[in-house]
């Protein structure tokens, strides 16, 4: 069973994602970031990229896209809050939206 981070693992793994973009969601104990592609097609080929690390993780993103945005919201719904999971995900969409 995933457990949520502890609030030093936060003071750990939470400062270089903020450095790429993340932040706390209001209101739940969640990890949000919004992209912004050149195109849809870009912003598509990346949520394209991204479903199938979360498939193959087994953790998914709440997420939508209008146009060349996608907006991200990472939580663990079995553990209802962030996990190291929702750090693993984070910094792996980073990398797919380089
Ligand atoms: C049954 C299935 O393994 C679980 O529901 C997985 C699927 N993907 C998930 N994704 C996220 N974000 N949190 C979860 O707790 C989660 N659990």
């Amino acid at each position: 069973m995933t457990k949520k981070l502890t609030d030093d693992q936060r003071a750990e793994m939470l400062p270089p994602l903020k450095e790429t973009g993340w932040s706390k969601a209001d209101g739940r104990d969640a990890i949000k970031k919004t992209y912004e592609f050149r195109n849809f097609v870009e912003a598509f080929g990346f949520m394209s990229k991204a479903a199938l690390w979360a498939e193959k993780m087994n953790h998914h993103p709440e997420w939508s896209n209008v146009y060349k945005t996608v907006e991200v919201t990472l939580t663990t719904h079995d553990a209802d809050g962030v996990s190291e999971l929702d750090i693993k995900l984070a910094k792996k969409m980073d990398a797919l939206a380089q």
